[in-house]
């Protein structure tokens, strides 16, 4: 099975408002398919670490490689392309555009892509919805529909330009229960049925000791 990401020995220092060491010797793989999760103390660097591998953050030493291809050292421009056509992101907040419908906020990744037609778009948009069971909110105002239904949305939105990985800062954070367990099935099936790869960082106990594989970190270190 090939690799999606991997980084070898990542550091990373903070040296505002002094020297900090945030990052220690960051090293894993993350397979196609696999469903990991990141979760440790708050602090200890998950964000700081996710900032990095979704290629925002060029300010660290060690490699970091998408599909088998080092992208460390690459320019802005061609991180962005990489970001743009690979990495999938959710976040806590869904950050939907709430005066533009549903289907306008899942095409726009794509339009930003700039490789299909707004025909084309806008039917991947559609499946994307349907495959998340929210194919009758396509028309609606974001700002219309209920929270853990955004985040549905930003999930589709995130599928868009079919990337390899999914990244998720938090994804669950803000729903109830109901919601949590429909968006880890989700991710569940994206990574079975799909062989996306996802890698959330998490708090929630129960939603990680589900995937796949916990990566545990501490002091800016993995432990396990
Ligand atoms: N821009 C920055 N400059 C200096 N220190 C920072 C900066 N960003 C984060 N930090 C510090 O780096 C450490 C790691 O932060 P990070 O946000 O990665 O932790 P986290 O594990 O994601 O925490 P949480 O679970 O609370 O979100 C913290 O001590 C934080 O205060």
């Amino acid at each position: 099975m090939s690799l999606v990401l991997e980084t070898r020995n990542i550091d990373k220092h903070f040296y505002k408002p002094k020297d900090f060491h945030v990052l220690k010797d960051i090293s894993f793989k993350i397979k196609e398919g696999e469903f990991a999760s990141i979760v440790g103390k708050s602090g200890c660097g998950k964000s700081t670490l996710l900032y990095i591998l979704s290629t925002m953050d060029t300010e660290y030493t060690g490699e970091l490689f998408l599909n088998e291809q080092l992208i460390t050292g690459n320019s802005k421009e061609e991180l962005s392309r990489i970001r743009n056509r690979n990495i999938g992101f959710v976040f806590q907040f869904h950050y939907l555009l709430s005066e533009f419908s549903v289907i306008e906020n899942v095409m726009l990744p794509a339009k930003k892509l700039g490789e299909k037609s707004p025909k084309e778009i806008k039917q991947n948009a559609r499946e994307k919805l349907e495959m998340l069971h929210i194919g009758h909110l396509a028309e609606q105002k974001a700002s219309r529909i209920s929270g853990g239904e955004k985040q549905r949305v930003a999930i589709a939105r995130a599928l868009i330009n079919n990337p390899t990985i999914l990244m998720g800062d938090e994804p669950t954070g803000n729903l109830d229960s109901h919601n949590s367990e429909n968006v880890f099935n989700i991710f569940r099936r994206l990574s079975i049925e799909e062989g996306l790869s996802l890698l959330i960082v998490t708090h929630d106990n129960d939603f990680a000791q589900r995937t796949d594989r916990i990566i545990e970190m501490e002091d800016g270190r993995i432990i396990s």
